[in-house]
């Protein structure tokens, strides 16, 4: 049980749900250590094969309460950099976590909110979401979410982002990258089961070592000791009980049973 969360747990997909809507999900002390626990417990559940994201209410997340962010300008910097450091973690546990993550998008997902968004594997937007690093107009910078931002949107678009706060609507945030898709309001549960149902084809085992590949290689050129990194790890996966399902299940004409992984 969470705080500031709700959780549902359906036929292996954990929708977590941010749960402070009179603030549109703003995430203060409570709720990032909320979603930390939740992220750490979530991956460690063999029951749960996908997690979905999303918030209840008007909005995903209007980022870090700016209440408690306010409260911190009488704070240490010492104090300051614990919090900066918890909600990098709460980004963190998000981000690696071994089983696929996908940001349900309706609404706000300003600063913080937009770095959540940009956290998870997949992003599927409503077309009336609204993406901004906004933090700037607060005096402060968007600093823990960076990395997923600058990743998803890459480093051109994030010295204007970064710098005007602008707002970009859904459409913009797919043509950017930043969403997978953004689709109309009405459909945005529908595009989720739809990829949740794709995810869920997958073996578990791969799509972990899918996303460590892809944490591994990213933006790395072409070397030796990359061609090496990626010939390492298929040939690791080659022998697992996973593998001989999926390709026997493939030559069977039968779909793959997926086990719990050990
Ligand atoms: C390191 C990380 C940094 C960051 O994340 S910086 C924060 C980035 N966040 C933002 O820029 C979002 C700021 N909020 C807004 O722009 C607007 O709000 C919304 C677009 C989200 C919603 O607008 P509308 O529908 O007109 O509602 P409303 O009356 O503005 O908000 C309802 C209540 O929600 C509170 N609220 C909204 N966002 C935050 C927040 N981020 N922190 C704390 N409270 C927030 C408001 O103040 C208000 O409260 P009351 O009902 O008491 O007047």
């Amino acid at each position: 049980m969470y705080e500031t969360l709700e959780i549902e747990l359906h036929k292996g997909v954990a929708t977590v749900w941010m749960n402070r809507p009179e603030v549109h999900n703003a995430f203060n002390a409570q709720l990032i250590a909320d979603l930390t626990a939740a992220c750490r417990q979530l991956d460690a559940d063999e029951a749960v094969r996908v997690v979905v994201l999303g918030g209840r209410g008007k909005s995903f997340s209007a980022g870090a309460d700016l209440n408690w962010m306010k409260a911190a300008g009488q704070a240490s910097e010492a104090e300051n950099f614990a919090d900066a450091m918890k909600l990098a973690g709460m980004l963190r546990a998000l981000a690696e976590m071994d089983k696929p993550t996908i940001a349900r998008v309706h609404g706000a997902a300003l600063g913080g909110g937009m770095g959540l968004a940009s956290a998870c594997d997949i992003c599927v937007a409503g077309e009336k979401a609204v993406f901004a690093t906004s933090e700037v107009k607060f005096g402060i910078i968007p600093s823990a979410i960076s990395p997923y931002v600058i990743r998803a949107i890459g480093e051109r678009q994030a010295y204007r982002y970064f710098q005007t706060a602008e707002r970009i609507a859904a459409a913009r945030a797919a043509e950017l990258g930043l969403a997978h898709e953004a689709v109309a309001t009405e459909e945005l549960d529908a595009k989720v089961a739809e990829i949740v149902d794709a995810l869920l084809q997958g073996g578990p085992k791969a799509q972990a070592a899918a996303k460590a590949l892809i944490r591994a290689v990213g933006n790395r050129p072409v070397s030796d000791a990359v061609v090496e990194d990626t010939a390492r790890r298929i040939s690791q996966l080659r022998a697992t009980p996973e593998a001989a399902e999926g390709l026997t299940a493939f030559l069977d004409k039968r779909p793959a049973a997926w086990v719990p992984q050990a």
